[in-house]
């Protein structure tokens, strides 16, 4: 539905991209004429991504944990040496697992915090500083989580998730003046290689939780790339600092304490 050059010309950096929702964004992103970088820990799965993503365009990869500012900073010194410049940045790379909040440690807490908060933070002011500000043009989008009601059965996400919604604001009001948007993405239970991260009896949760959500069933990659694409496109010239919701729904409707109740059996 969006004009097959919309993004022609531009550079994006999807965080993340070599799997599951990162990686349907990154090749989106493609799709439409961007040229595309993406990053991850694991380097073999990795440089596979960035073999299949070639075929729809230019598609870059570095190996990088963005808990790490010493390895973002090499990736924006990639970035700067096959680009040149970055237009857009995507925010992905992220996870958590489940539990409940009094046996989380703090090895597992700061796991989570490092990843989903710290690491966004770090990528977006060090891809902000080398390219968005003296560009003076950028544009950021987080993925985040639904976790507008909190988070109970996986606190340390809704916590580092809310962190990364407020941050969200904070930076699109501040970085306003060198015509950087940033928005936020809050998918809900969405059909991925994350999703297969988790085993019985958390698996049985999402078939319930499936049939609870208003729409009667959970969203797709494509649906959460295509407000990617919105966020970051012109289209959405006059939004910055807000959330959109791809989850069916389920911000307004149903029992968020499944996991917990679940846990407790
Ligand atoms: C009903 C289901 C809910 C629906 C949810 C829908 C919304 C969200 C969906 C998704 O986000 S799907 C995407 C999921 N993908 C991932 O989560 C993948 C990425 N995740 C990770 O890499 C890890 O989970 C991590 C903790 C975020 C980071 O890993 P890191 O490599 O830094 O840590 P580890 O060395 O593996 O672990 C550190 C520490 O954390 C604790 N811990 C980790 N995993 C578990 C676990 N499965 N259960 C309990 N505790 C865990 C633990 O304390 C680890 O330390 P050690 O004990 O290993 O020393
Ligand atoms: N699927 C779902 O239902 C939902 C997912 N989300 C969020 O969307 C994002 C993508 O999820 P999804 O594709 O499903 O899950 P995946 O587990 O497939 O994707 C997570 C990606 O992030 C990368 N990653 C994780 N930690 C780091 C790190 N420290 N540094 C760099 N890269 C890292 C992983 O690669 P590697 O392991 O190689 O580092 C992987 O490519 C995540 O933030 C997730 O929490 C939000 C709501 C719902």
């Amino acid at each position: 539905m969006y004009v097959p050059d919309l993004f022609a010309g531009k550079t994006a950096l999807v965080t993340g991209g070599r799997s599951g929702i990162g990686y349907g964004i990154a090749e989106a992103l493609l799709k439409l004429g961007a040229r595309v970088c993406i990053c991850a820990r694991k380097p073999e799965p990795l440089a596979a991504a960035a073999a299949a993503l070639a075929k729809h365009g230019t598609c870059v990869a570095r190996p990088c944990d963005i808990r790490n500012s010493e390895e973002v900073e090499a990736l924006a010194d990639l970035i700067q040496t096959e680009f040149g410049r970055l237009d857009i940045l995507v925010n992905n790379a992220g996870g958590q697992f489940p539990g409940l909040a009094r046996q989380l440690t703090d090895k597992g807490w700061n796991a989570v915090i490092n990843t989903n908060l710290n690491g966004t933070f770090y990528v977006s002011r060090i891809m902000a500083e080398r390219f968005f500000i003296p560009q003076q043009e950028g544009n950021i989008v987080n993925i985040i989580v639904n976790m507008l009601r909190g988070f109970p059965g996986m606190a340390h996400t809704g916590a580092a998730r809310a962190g990364v919604e407020n941050l969200t604001k904070s930076l699109a009001q501040e970085w306003a003046r060198y015509h950087v948007r940033v928005n936020s993405v809050a998918p809900g239970t969405i059909i991925s290689s994350g999703l297969e991260t988790y085993a019985e009896p958390v698996k049985a949760l999402l078939d319930r939780m499936k049939q609870d959500n208003l729409m009667q069933r959970h969203g797709t990659v494509e649906e959460v790339a295509n407000a990617v694409l919105f966020l970051a496109s012109p289209l959405a010239s006059y939004t910055s600092g807000t959330t959109l919701y791809v989850d069916g729904m389920d911000h307004l409707h149903g029992n968020r304490m499944r996991m917990v109740d679940m846990f407790r059996k």
